[in-house]
């Protein structure tokens, strides 16, 4: 891989983006690409971008670096050609796709978002995708990333959407790893910071949305929240919406500003949307505490003629879990996929700390899962609650520190709504105190309807809730998932996750 200066320049200005440039070398050209000193090799081109310190241009120079782009120009970089841009997360998303050839140009990109969901659908769409390509699918998704078939191709993921230049660079290890297809998620603060500038996809897929993300570090307003993920819709070829979502009109418009109505798909559970007319509808037949059965038909022209009606199985629990499923069915279909790869997909499919199940023999049933938002929460406990006569729902749950704090007074209310008990504990609290934190998720419970106990110790927490339980309650873990870390004061303080410390208490019960 490598770039000529030329064309760089000319992406620069094409795009309205390059201000200045100074010390330029006749020839110059490119061998590496980075945003971190920590990685530079000779003849890098440097980008400094976010929380920069001029002190990483110096170590960026003594590696090797013979360019920076940047929006301010530093004494630090004299010396190397300086390209002074109006906005660099644009830039290097421009010059991150050229360095690394246009990867998007050799895979079919299915893109999710949504406030939940996300990872969910991507599963789904990759295990259908699979199937359908014969092991030639990419994954980008919070949890991990998946470039190609050898185990060594799977890693953890830091950011849901990663950085631009570690997106097209992976896309490229993808396509030479022979991947034709790639599923990914895309955050609302992948479009904020620009991380997919320039990408178009081949098929946008809206979930939801609902209040969450809003705060110093994230959104400023639920506006600018709703406007960043209707950006996907904007940057895809053929887009797929929820019809159930909220502020459904503002979403299809923005889908329908780039994209012929005749591209836009619209989907709902049948009976649910009034007033819209969907291309694909979905209906419960059978739904217990460990699989669901749904029957899927097409309700217009377009919508019969992808060609999926029929009955599915999906072995994952949870109502919305079905809407996920028929998302991702769609999808995969436009992507080329086959009702019988869909459904053999949808009975294989495990989504790591989603919904996942512990059946004890004397004490109640264990549900790890990673909600945490009232939206996740409402849905996951509400849906839990209908399936269970006698029983309690006892939760266990923390809520982050530093960010989402919203998500407190939520938690508050969805308990309050739904749970029998809450045992408040410590959930990445970041640099708050966790029982701070757990005061005020309990000041939106509804003392008259729930027991609150406090265990800041999540693993006693959890004990704590397993004991208690009795053979017909259902035992919530929430918000972690398969988290195997805590974030703690800027640290991630390893953790053994909930679903091993659950198994180990079940263990010592019976
Ligand atoms: C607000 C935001 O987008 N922050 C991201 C951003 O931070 P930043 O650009 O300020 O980077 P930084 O780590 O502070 O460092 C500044 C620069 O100095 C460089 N550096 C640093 C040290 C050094 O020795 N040398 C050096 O050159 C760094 O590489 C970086 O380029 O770029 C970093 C990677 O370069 C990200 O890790 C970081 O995400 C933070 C950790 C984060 O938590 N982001 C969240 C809000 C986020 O993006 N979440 C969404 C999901 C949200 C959802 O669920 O919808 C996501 O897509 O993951
Ligand atoms: N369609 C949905 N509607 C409401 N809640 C959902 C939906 N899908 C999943 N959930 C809940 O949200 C939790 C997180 O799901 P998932 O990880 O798929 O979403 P996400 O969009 O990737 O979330 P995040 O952005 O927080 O990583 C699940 O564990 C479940 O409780």
């Amino acid at each position: 891989m490598s770039l000529a200066m030329t064309q760089v320049l000319t992406l620069l200005k094409e795009h309205h983006l390059l201000k200045t440039v100074t010390g330029t070398a006749p020839n110059e050209a490119f061998a590496a690409v980075t945003y971190d000193s920590r990685q530079v090799k000779p003849k890098t081109l440097f980008f400094c971008k976010g929380n920069f310190k001029p002190s990483y241009l110096t170590s960026a120079k003594k590696a090797g670096a013979t360019a920076y782009v940047s929006e301010t120009a530093y004494p630090e970089g004299t010396g190397l050609t300086a390209i002074i841009v109006s906005d660099v997360q644009k830039a290097m998303a421009l010059l991150g796709a050229a360095f690394y050839d246009y990867p998007q140009n050799e895979l079919f990109i299915v893109a999710f978002t949504g406030t939940k969901g996300k990872t969910t659908s991507a599963y789904f769409t990759h295990a259908i995708l699979q199937h359908a390509t014969n092991g030639k699918t990419g994954l980008f998704s919070t949890i991990d990333r998946v470039l190609g078939p050898r185990p060594g191709d799977r890693f953890k993921s830091h950011l849901t959407t990663p950085e631009s230049l570690d997106l097209f660079r992976d896309m490229r290890t993808a396509v030479t790893n022979g991947m034709t297809h790639l599923v990914m998620e895309v955050s609302s603060q992948a479009y904020k910071k620009n991380r997919v500038y320039g990408l178009t996809f081949d098929v946008g897929i809206f979930l939801n949305i609902s209040p969450d993300h809003v705060g110093p570090n994230e959104h400023p307003t639920f506006a600018d929240y709703l406007h960043c993920k209707e950006q996907l819709l904007v940057n895809s070829r053929k887009c797929i919406i929820n019809a159930e979502t909220d502020h459904f009109q503002d979403v299809y418009y923005a889908a329908k500003t780039s994209t012929q109505p005749e591209n836009v798909y619209l989907y709902g559970r049948q009976g649910s949307v009034k007033d819209i007319v969907v291309d694909v509808t979905f209906n419960n037949q059978e739904e217990t505490l460990h699989e669901s059965d749904f029957v899927v038909t097409g309700a217009s022209e377009k919508g019969t003629a992808l060609g999926m009606a029929g009955a599915y199985t999906l072995h994952l629990p949870g109502d919305y879990n079905e809407s996920n499923a028929v998302s991702a069915a769609m999808a995969a279909t436009l992507a080329g996929a086959k009702p019988a790869e869909i459904k053999q997909a949808l009975v294989d499919v495990h989504v790591p700390g989603r919904m996942e199940m512990i059946d004890t023999p004397n004490h109640g049933t264990i549900y790890i899962d990673y909600a945490h938002n009232y939206a996740s929460m409402k849905a996951l406990l509400s849906f839990l609650r209908q399936q269970t006569d006698a029983g309690r729902v006892i939760v266990v749950v923390g809520s982050t520190g530093d960010k989402g704090v919203s998500r407190r007074k939520g938690f508050g209310q969805a308990l309050s709504e739904e749970a029998n008990v809450a045992i408040l504990t410590t959930d990445d609290p970041g640099f708050e105190d966790p029982r701070k934190i757990a005061q005020e998720i309990d000041a939106h419970i509804d003392h008259d309807r729930v027991s609150v106990q406090y265990v800041m110790d999540r693993s006693q927490a959890i004990r704590t809730a397993i004991e208690m339980s009795r053979a017909d309650d259902i035992v919530v873990l929430a918000g972690k998932g398969e988290d195997a870390y805590q974030k703690i004061n800027g640290v991630d303080t390893p953790y053994a996750t909930d679903v091993t410390v659950a198994k180990n208490v079940v263990k010592e019960l019976s």
